[in-house]
């Protein structure tokens, strides 16, 4: 598989990191404008790091977009007679729908849009996938690639700026609820990086729970809950301090944020 991840930052790195991680290409591409940074990556023999998206194109099957919104278009536009039929083009850019795509590099290619999350870098993604007509015939290839770097589920595009906020943007909400945990163990006597390994790893356990078992949270609070005992009581607690509710409107609005920038 010869990939190209256009836009070599935060996410585009996070997927490098998963496909060398994985074994998951035959060569890859990363680009950005300043490559100074990523320069590093070239002692893996089989990637290459250049600032020239055309080369890339040229050199690549899998193209994968992880550039800024409002930089798309025109590196879209700079790539489009470059496209052929053995190109595959996925973009992770929010906001930015497959008709837009097509407008600029037409309905004949193949255009997946995908919503991976930045612990694609250990595999340990929670991607969507979605994909313009002809791109149907490429979403199980799509499906092999980000399945090799964790979970993948094919959803229709209108739910995709939903997705972004629960896959991508959850990354950080949970993140900030690690942090939080560790600062209340901290309180409660644990030194700093204590915390934080019995809040990380409390967390994992909890997840894998549900992966494993499929029951229902509810069902596993329950199984924690004593009577008049201690969980309970801080459960009360904070949820009378809107826990939940605070985490719902948290996420609507980041929802609302990304018709903003879609506009924009
Ligand atoms: N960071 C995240 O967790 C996620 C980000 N996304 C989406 O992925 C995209 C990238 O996000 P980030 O990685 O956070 O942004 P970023 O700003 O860290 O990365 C974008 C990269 O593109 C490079 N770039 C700019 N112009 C370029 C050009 N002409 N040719 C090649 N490279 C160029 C920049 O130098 C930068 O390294 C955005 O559209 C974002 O909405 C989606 C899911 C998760
Ligand atoms: O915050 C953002 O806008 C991007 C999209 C999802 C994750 N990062």
């Amino acid at each position: 598989m010869k990939i190209a991840i256009i836009g070599a930052g935060n996410l585009g790195l996070a997927i490098a990191k998963g496909i060398l991680h994985s074994n998951g290409a035959t060569t890859m591409y990363l680009t950005k404008r300043n490559i100074k940074s990523i320069q590093e990556f070239e002692k893996y023999g089989n990637v290459t790091v250049t600032s020239d998206n055309q080369e890339a194109v040229k050199n690549s099957d899998i193209l994968i977009f992880a550039v800024q919104p409002g930089h798309f278009a025109s590196i879209l536009q700079e790539t489009k007679d470059l496209l052929t039929e053995k190109h595959v083009v996925i973009s992770t850019i929010t906001g930015f729908k497959i008709p837009r795509i097509e407008e600029i590099i037409g309905s004949d290619k193949y255009i997946i849009r995908s919503m991976p999350n930045t612990a694609i870098s250990v595999g340990k993604s929670m991607t969507c996938i979605c994909s313009n007509e002809l791109g149907k015939k490429r979403v199980d290839l799509a499906k092999a690639i980000f399945n090799r770097m964790g979970h993948t589920m094919e959803i229709p595009e209108d739910q995709m700026q939903a997705a972004t906020v629960i896959c991508a943007s959850g990354i950080a909400f949970w993140m900030r609820l690690i942090r939080a945990t560790t600062q209340g163990a901290i309180q409660l006597g644990f030194d700093a990086k204590e915390a934080q390994e019995l809040a990380m790893h409390t967390c994992n356990g909890a997840a894998s729970l549900l992966i494993e078992s499929g029951s229902h949270p509810e069902e596993e609070i329950d199984r924690v809950t004593t009577p008049k005992g201690c969980t309970i009581e801080g459960l009360n607690e904070m949820e009378h301090q809107g826990l939940s509710s605070s985490l719902i409107r948290g996420i609507v609005s980041s929802f609302e944020k990304i018709s903003e920038i879609r506009k924009g």
